[in-house]
């Protein structure tokens, strides 16, 4: 949460001439309702079986950029999916920074009681591992902003020859 998926993968996407899709927005579009709401209404693991066939249904697109939610990672068949069918990228960030950057959010049900420093160190501990298990590419988050990342994923991803080459000076 915080790492920019959402942020960067929608300029991704712009970019790359890609349809840029947010699992989280999906949910919440064909729910009628926000992933706090549905939190509140089915608990978390009732919010992850439906971001479980979200996940299933937007990983058989093609030609997209898909931002996850950040606890996609905690499902195995999940995991499976984004590695087998995508290329993943994992915008690391540390929990110090995203503790920084969603000091005022309140969109974020698991954040939302509690230390949220204390919870995002406990969250990175568990999925970290897990996002390197998934991940094709690690891009280190921190000093560069959104557009720059953006950029440095395109970059990866030319080199890679999973996107073609813009022709970008430099
Ligand atoms: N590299 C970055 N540097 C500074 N702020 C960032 C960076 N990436 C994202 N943010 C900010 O952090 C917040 C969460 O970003 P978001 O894209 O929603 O993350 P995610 O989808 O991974 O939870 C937003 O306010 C966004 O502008
Ligand atoms: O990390 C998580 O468990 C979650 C991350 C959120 O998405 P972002 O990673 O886009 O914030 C959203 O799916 C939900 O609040 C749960
Ligand atoms: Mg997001």
């Amino acid at each position: 949460m915080g790492a920019g998926k959402t942020t960067v993968g929608r300029t991704l996407a712009q970019r790359a001439g890609l349809r840029f899709i947010d699992s989280d927005h999906e949910i919440e579009r064909e729910q009628g309702c926000t992933i706090a709401a549905l939190f509140s209404r089915l608990g978390e693991a009732g919010f992850r079986d439906i971001e479980a066939g979200a996940i299933d249904a937007l990983t058989q697109r093609e030609g997209v950029v898909l931002a996850t939610g950040g606890g996609a990672v905690l499902r195995p068949e999940n995991r499976k999916a984004l590695h087998e069918r995508g290329t993943v990228v994992y915008l690391r960030a540390s929990p110090d920074d995203l503790a920084h950057r969603l000091r005022h959010d309140r969109s974020r049900p698991l954040l939302q009681q509690g230390d949220m420093r204390a919870k995002l160190h406990e969250l990175y501990r568990v999925r970290d591992p897990l996002y390197r298990e998934t991940a094709h590419f690690v891009i280190e988050t921190g000093r560069p902003s959104p557009a720059l990342l953006a950029n440095m994923v395109q970059m990866q991803l030319e080199l890679a020859g999973v996107l073609p080459s813009s022709g970008a000076p430099g």
